[in-house]
């Protein structure tokens, strides 16, 4: 984790993303507080070259556009063929056929970091016939709009399951998020429910996920992403009075975090031998 934070201020990698209108400069603007480069695109060409440029491509299904039935499989393809790790944000899975027919359709050129709240995951794990669904205390209802109704808990075989079937990491964000490679589970506190009082820090932290993705394995890139959320919530929740500052805030939050904090945050490892 040192050495993603350490190498991604040192060399400034381009994470281009496909993300929804609500969020994108919250996205390009984390992206670069942490020390990557952003770029937005839209077209299904614009995908398949910025997946051949290397780094990580972030994609989020947050606000759909007819053109992103061409773009979205044809990124995941292009990343597959290109070997470029790429990270999923499922957003609001469940509104509309289109994002239903996109998450299927990325199951054959899965992402290398699947990331999204808990009703996300286990909405993913349910379309991609995975089984990791039943478990105990989801709610069964599925996401409410983008927001989660399932706890992180219970989202856990579902983000196991995906992990196990990507061969990549799997990261479930809520109050206390999970990160998985299908092996381990890491579990990070920290953070503040004032992010959830700002639209973007769920799509923000998949698009640092992709700057971090383009130096570290992903396992290690969604945990330092995912440490370096909670660090920053916690340290702009400390000086703000509401969602406004609080943005401002985390954004310099973020850019000023050490190696060392970010390598010192809270996080229990498990096995799993479940699932
Ligand atoms: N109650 C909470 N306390 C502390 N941190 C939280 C809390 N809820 C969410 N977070 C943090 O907020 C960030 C985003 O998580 P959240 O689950 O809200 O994503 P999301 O629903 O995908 O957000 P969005 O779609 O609005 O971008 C993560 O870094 C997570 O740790
Ligand atoms: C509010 C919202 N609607 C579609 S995408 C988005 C950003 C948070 O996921
Ligand atoms: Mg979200």
């Amino acid at each position: 984790m040192a050495r993603a934070v350490r190498e991604v201020r040192e060399t400034n990698p381009l994470a281009p993303s496909i993300t929804n209108t609500v969020t994108q400069s919250f996205v390009a603007n984390a992206q670069l507080a942490v020390g990557g480069s952003a770029a937005m695109v839209y077209l299904p060409d614009e995908g398949e070259c910025v997946a051949a440029l290397g780094g990580a491509v972030y994609i989020n299904l947050g606000t759909l556009m007819p053109v992103y039935e061409q773009t979205v499989p044809a990124t995941a393809r292009a990343c597959a063929a290109a070997a470029t790790p790429w990270v999923l944000d499922p957003v609001g899975v469940g509104i509309g056929s289109l994002r239903t027919r996109l998450i299927e359709a990325v199951r054959e050129n899965p992402p290398t970091i699947l990331r999204g709240n808990a009703s996300e995951i286990i909405a993913v794990a349910d379309l991609w016939g995975l089984g990791g669904n039943s478990v105990d205390g989801a709610s069964g209802d599925g996401p409410r709009g983008v927001d989660s109704t399932d706890s992180v808990d219970a989202a856990e075989r579902a983000a196991v399951a995906c992990a196990r079937f990507t061969g990549g990491a799997v990261a479930v964000s809520g109050a206390t998020d999970l990160v998985t490679d299908g092996v381990q589970v890491a579990r990070l506190s920290g953070g503040s429910s004032l992010m959830t009082c700002i639209t973007g820090s769920g799509c923000s932290l998949g698009g640092v996920c992709a700057v971090y993705a383009c130096v570290a394995d992903p396992f290690v890139a969604a945990l330092t992403a995912t440490a370096a959320y909670n660090l920053a919530g916690l340290r702009a929740a400390e000086t703000c009075d509401g969602p406004g500052s609080f943005q401002v805030a985390f954004l310099n939050a973020l850019y000023n975090l050490t190696t060392e904090e970010v390598t010192e945050a809270p996080l229990a490892l498990t096995s799993t031998s479940a699932a």
